[in-house]
Order: C-alpha cells, then sequence, then structure tokens
C-alpha cells in the first residue's frame, strides 16, 4: 500500500495536459488558452469621446463657439471643425475632424446655437480616448496559459476575437457498481439505498464547468462491469468507477479493469476514508476506481480526481492547502492519513462528528478536510494541522 502523498505523485506523472482545441469565444468560459492572442486592430479604432457633451479644438476654449452639428454613438458620417465652431457629441461616439477636447455638459453655458466653456480644470485631450488606447493592432492581447475569466472572455470580445484555442474540459464518465442502488424518487425495497454518488459527483464536476458527463450502471459481474468499461472509453477522457473496488466476492473493478487493458498505477492509498482507491491508465485516458462509500467518493475526488482533472485542463492551481488550528483533540491509530469533514473559520479548523464513510450528513455541511499525518495518533487542541479547503 502506498502513501497519500505517493498517490499524489502518481497521479501527477502520469496525466497529460488534452489536446487543445478551438472554440467559439461564447464556449469558452474557465478554459484555459493554448496560444498567445494577437490584436488585429486598434482598438478604439478611432477617436472616442468619454462623456456626453460639446467636442471643440482646445485652444477655443476662451472663446464663444457656434455649434455646427451632432456626433452620436453609432454615427457613421463625420463633420469636420473649423476654427470657433463645436459639435454636440454623446460617450461612445466619433470625434469630429479637428477637434481634440470633449467639455462634458455640465461644465459650458448654452444659449440656443452657441456655447461658452466654464470648465477651469479643461486640459488638452481630456475626454478623448485616444486611437488604440486601449490596445494597438499587431499587439499581444493575451498569453497563452490565461484563464478565460469573464473579464478576460469580454476583452477579447472587444477587440473582435470570435474563436480561441484552449486546452479543452475532460469528458467524464461515471460508472455505478452496485445491484443494492435504487434510483432516488422511487420506493425502495429491502437492502436497497438510494444511488447518490452520481449526484455529488455530477455537482462536483460542473462546479468546475464540466459539462459533458455520462452515466452508466453496471450489476455485480464481471461480463457486465467489463462492457460497461469498454463502452465508457470509447467516449471519455476519465472513467469514474464507483465501488466494487475493494476486496468483497462481488467487488469486480480490478478484474475488469485488467479485462479492458487498463494499465493499473496503484491500488490502495495508506488513508481513511478511501483506502482501497484504484488509479489506472489506458493510453492518456484516466481511470479511477473510487471506494464506494458516499464521503470515501468525495474525499477521493477532492484529493485526487479533481487535481487529475485540472491537470488535463492545463489548470495549475490545486486546492487551496493550508494550516490551521484544531479546536478539539483527536485521536486515531497510526498506519493511515484521516481526512476529516470539518469546519474552517479564522484559522481554526473544528472537526464534524459523523465522520463514518457511509454518511454525508458532516460533509453537507463542511468547508474544509482536515488531514492527519499517516503515523501520528494523538492531536492536541491548537495544534497545527494541514487542511484542504473544499471548493464553494
Ligand atoms: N474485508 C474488507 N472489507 C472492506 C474493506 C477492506 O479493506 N477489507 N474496505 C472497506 C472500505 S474502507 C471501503 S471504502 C469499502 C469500499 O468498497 P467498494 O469500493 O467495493 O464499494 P461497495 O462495496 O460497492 O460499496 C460500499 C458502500 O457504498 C455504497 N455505495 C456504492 N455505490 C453507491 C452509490 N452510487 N450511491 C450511494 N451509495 C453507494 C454501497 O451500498 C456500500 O454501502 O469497502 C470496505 N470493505
Ligand atoms: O475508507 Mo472506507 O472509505 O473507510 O469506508
Amino acid at each position: 500500500m502506498i502513501t497519500v502523498e505517493e498517490a499524489k505523485k502518481l497521479i501527477k506523472e502520469n496525466t497529460l495536459s488534452l489536446t487543445p482545441v478551438i472554440l467559439s469565444l461564447n464556449k469558452a468560459s474557465e478554459h484555459i488558452l493554448a496560444a498567445d492572442i494577437y490584436s488585429n486592430f486598434d482598438i478604439p479604432t478611432f477617436r472616442q469621446s468619454s462623456m456626453d457633451g460639446y467636442a471643440i479644438k482646445f485652444e477655443d476654449k476662451e472663446a464663444e463657439l457656434i455649434l455646427i452639428g451632432e456626433m452620436a454613438a453609432g454615427t457613421q458620417q463625420s463633420i469636420t471643425l473649423k476654427k470657433g465652431q463645436a459639435s454636440r457629441i454623446f460617450t461612445g461616439a466619433p470625434l469630429p475632424e479637428g477637434a481634440d477636447t470633449v467639455v462634458m455638459q455640465e461644465k459650458i453655458n448654452r444659449t440656443r446655437n452657441n456655447i461658452k466653456v466654464q470648465d477651469e480644470r479643461l486640459s488638452f485631450g481630456i475626454n478623448v480616448r485616444a486611437k488604440g488606447s486601449e490596445i494597438k493592432s499587431g499587439e499581444l492581447a493575451m498569453n497563452k496559459g490565461t484563464l478565460l475569466s469573464p473579464a478576460a472572455i469580454g476583452f477579447l470580445a472587444g477587440i473582435g476575437i470570435t474563436e480561441v484555442e484552449v486546452y479543452p474540459m475532460p469528458k467524464i464518465s461515471i460508472i455505478l457498481t452496485g445491484n443494492e442502488l435504487q434510483k432516488p424518487g422511487l420506493p425502495l425495497n429491502f437492502g436497497q439505498v438510494y444511488e447518490s454518488n452520481s449526484y455529488s459527483l455530477s455537482a462536483a464536476l460542473q462546479k468546475e464547468g464540466i459539462a459533458d458527463i455520462e452515466i452508466l450502471t453496471a450489476e455485480d459481474n464481471l461480463q457486465t462491469l467489463t462492457k460497461v468499461i469498454e463502452s465508457a472509453l470509447k467516449n471519455s477522457d476519465v472513467v469514474l468507477l464507483n465501488g466494487g473496488v475493494s476486496v468483497g466476492d462481488y467487488d469486480f473493478v480490478i478484474k475488469a479493469a485488467n479485462a479492458c487493458g487498463i494499465e493499473q498505477i496503484f491500488h490502495k492509498v495508506k488513508q481513511k476514508p478511501g483506502k482501497p482507491l484504484f488509479f489506472g491508465k489506458k493510453g492518456n485516458q484516466l481511470i479511477f476506481g473510487l471506494p464506494g462509500n458516499p464521503s470515501s467518493v468525495l474525499s477521493c475526488f477532492y484529493n485526487y480526481v479533481l487535481p487529475a482533472i485540472k491537470m488535463l485542463s492545463n489548470k495549475e492551481h490545486n486546492l487551496i492547502e493550508i494550516n490551521a488550528e484544531l479546536t478539539h483533540s483527536y485521536k486515531k491509530p497510526a498506519g493511515l492519513t484521516h481526512f476529516l469533514k470539518g469546519q474552517y473559520s479564522n484559522g481554526k479548523a473544528t472537526p464534524l462528528n459523523a465522520q463514518e464513510s457511509y454518511r454525508l450528513s458532516s460533509f453537507a455541511v463542511a468547508n474544509c478536510l482536515i488531514c492527519l499525518n499517516q503515523e501520528q495518533e494523538d492531536f492536541e487542541i491548537g495544534e497545527n494541522v494541514n487542511i484542504l479547503l473544499i471548493p464553494n
């Protein structure tokens, strides 16, 4: 059995980022850019007013000026100012030829067709956005490796970009094993439990912006499970098997994975929950055998699956790990790293009740996993421990 650290290292070593794809900009949110982007235009493409007011020649600021026309945003026709002339202008509109400065409408005196500037602080070129002041044609607009945040998407749209080369989000197959599973909403017969892992995993994946999620089910027999895994491998970058990974007579994941030509990288990690975790590879496809208990599934998801999924999309940032002070003492046997469902606040972490791996009530209100070292048995109040913040 390997340690948590070894398991994390092996996953990292065996995960390559996916081949970049071209996406339309409105589908690219939260992706990582795979190529530099250069601007095709000077933006703005014309000298633009940033205020509602009057366009003038700065040298005319003391004179009474004659209004000769109007420039509204979107106008396709320009006018030319001569000495002693001004034009009405609105925010976003192009400046008339010959104008160099915009006076806010609050800062003029107007009679019918004349204006007089009343702005002591007026300076040359004020309230004018210069051509190319956001970015110049040919200039680097965005570096590859940038995360396409809402603002990044808006910036690219604003310079006329419609498509981007990005690392795709992985396609995921979730495979459910277990004859005891019943769909929520249907009556529970004797011995049945409501299936919840596909719900928690889908929710966690959707939070990461992953939409391509297929959910498959397999009865507890080797033949069916092998076929279902083969089918999942046809479409997916990552296969998340649930349950059937332990040592029971009906646990077929290891044998079925082997029958599908999946290379086992590891099986079993010195941790609680999630000790029987399996990780394998077929080509660049990743296969996780998540121990079926609902809390083990999620604990393994945050510790192992999520970092791998981020690597596939070339995202560097793993989960945030920080130090926190324990608010309670805790005892555990040596030999396994424990991940406790906890509440973190102001530098302190509190282990919650209901830590058993079949229960999700504590996970449902947890905001962190408290990591307790493999070999340590006694943890004191106020002791510093590592915690993993659950993405919110
Ligand atoms: N003799 C041993 N028995 C077990 C060991 C061991 O080392 N020796 N390890 C235990 C640990 S730890 C875990 S974790 C479980 C993992 O078992 P499996 O991965 O084989 O999972 P199953 O037995 O199929 O299911 C476990 C548990 O989870 C429930 N389950 C499964 N899938 C779902 C689902 N989609 N939604 C909700 N609940 C689900 C299932 O009904 C079981 O109660 O093995 C221990 N045994
Ligand atoms: O590790 Mo299992 O996940 O303890 O129940």
